[in-house]
C-alpha cells in the first residue's frame, strides 16, 4: 500500500490496454496503477512487491486462454489468484493515416486482439504481414514507424495515441469478453491467511459467492484419470466453470489441468474433495478462493 493507502496495481500496459481498464474497473480509478511492458513483468511486479496486486488476462471468449499467463500460474511460486475481472472488448482497427483497408500491408497487436478478429482479417484485409506485440496498446507505438500499417487496440487509445479510426467492432463476435485474473502475492510468514495450505485454512466464506482456481498434474497418465480427478467434484455437488488442459513441457502427452469452479475453499467439502486430488497429483496448486465477478 502506498502512503495514502492507495493500492499499487500493476498490468500489462502500455495506457490504453484492455488490462488498465480491466484494473481501473476492479481497483477504481484513485489508485497507483503501474503499466508493464510484458505479462511476466506483472508477476514479477507482484513477487518483488513493486505493486500490491498485478491484473492479467487469463481468457477469451473467442480465443480462449492465455497460454503466457496459465504458465505463468503455474511455474511462479507464492503467487495466488484474489479476484477476477470480466470486461466486454470491442476490437478497433486503427492508424496514423487514412487508409484503405486494401492498403494495409502491416497489422500489429497481442496475439489474442489478432485472435479474435481472423474473420475480419480473411475477409476484409490483403493478407498483411501480421507482428504479435506484447500488447494492444504497444501495437500502436509500433505502427507509428511503418508506412501502410495498422493497429488494433481499443478505443481508449485513439485520443492517447491521436489515431485514426479505419473500423470498428472487428471482433469475430459482437459477444466478446475476457476475463483478468487479480493476482497477489503469497507472505510465507503464515501470520494471515496468505498460505496456500487448504489444511488451515480458517477465513470463514460466504460460500456460495466465492469461485476456486487450482492446478493439478496427475501422478499417473492412464485412461480415466480425468474423471477420477472431476468425480470429486460430482461427488460434493461442486459445480465446475472452467477446465482447461496445457502441456507440462516435460514430455509430450503429459498436461497440467486448471480447473475453476464455484465455492471457496473454506468450504469442508471443497477441502475434502481438493485433499483426495491432490493425492492423485504429482503437481497440485491451490491459485486461491475469490469474489465471483457480478457486472
Ligand atoms: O493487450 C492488451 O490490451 C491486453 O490487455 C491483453 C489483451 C489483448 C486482447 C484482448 C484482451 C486482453
Amino acid at each position: 500500500m502506498s502512503k495514502n493507502n492507495s493500492i499499487k496495481c500493476s498490468y500489462l500496459g502500455p495506457a490504453g490496454t484492455y488490462s488498465e481498464i480491466a484494473a481501473k474497473k476492479f481497483f477504481g480509478e484513485n489508485n497507483v496503477f503501474i503499466a508493464k511492458n510484458t505479462i511476466a513483468d506483472v508477476f514479477d511486479s507482484v513477487t518483488t512487491a513493486e505493486a500490491d496486486y498485478g491484473v492479467v488476462p487469463i481468457e477469451n471468449s473467442i480465443e480462449g486462454s492465455v497460454n503466457m499467463t496459465m504458465d505463468l500460474l503455474f511455474e511462479i511460486p507464492n503467487i495466488r489468484v484474489v479476484g477476477e475481472c470480466v470486461i466486454p472488448i470491442r476490437h478497433f482497427l486503427l492508424s496514423y493515416e487514412k487508409i484503405e483497408l486494401d492498403k494495409i500491408r502491416t497489422l500489429c497487436s497481442h496475439q489474442q486482439a489478432i485472435g479474435q478478429c481472423s474473420k475480419f482479417i480473411r475477409s476484409y484485409l490483403k493478407d498483411p504481414e501480421i507482428i504479435f506485440t506484447a500488447s494492444t496498446s504497444n501495437a500502436c507505438h509500433i505502427i507509428k514507424s511503418i508506412p501502410n500499417s495498422a493497429a488494433i487496440a481499443s478505443e481508449n487509445v485513439i485520443q492517447i495515441y491521436n489515431l485514426y479510426t479505419i473500423a470498428k467492432d472487428i471482433q469475430d463476435s459482437l459477444v466478446n469478453a475476457t476475463r483478468f485474473f487479480i493476482i497477489s502475492k503469497i507472505n510465507n510468514n503464515n501470520n494471515n491467511n496468505n498460505n496456500n495450505n487448504i489444511y488451515n485454512f480458517d477465513d470463514y466464506y460466504s460460500f456460495e459467492s466465492y469461485k476456486t482456481s487450482i492446478i493439478c498434474c496427475p501422478k499417473f497418465n492412464k485412461a480415466g484419470v480425468l474423471y477420477s480427478i472431476l468425480k470429486n467434484f460430482t461427488r460434493k455437488n461442486i459445480n465446475l466453470t472452467r477446465i482447461e488442459s496445457r502441456p507440462t513441457k516435460k514430455q509430450l502427452g503429459e498436461y497440467s489441468f486448471y480447473i475453476d469452479f464455484e465455492g471457496s475453499i473454506a468450504d469442508n467439502k471443497v477441502k475434502r474433495a481438493l485433499i483426495k486430488i491432490e493425492q492423485m497429483s504429482s503437481f497440485f496448486k491451490i491459485l486461491g478462493s475469490y469474489k465471483k465477478w457480478i457486472e
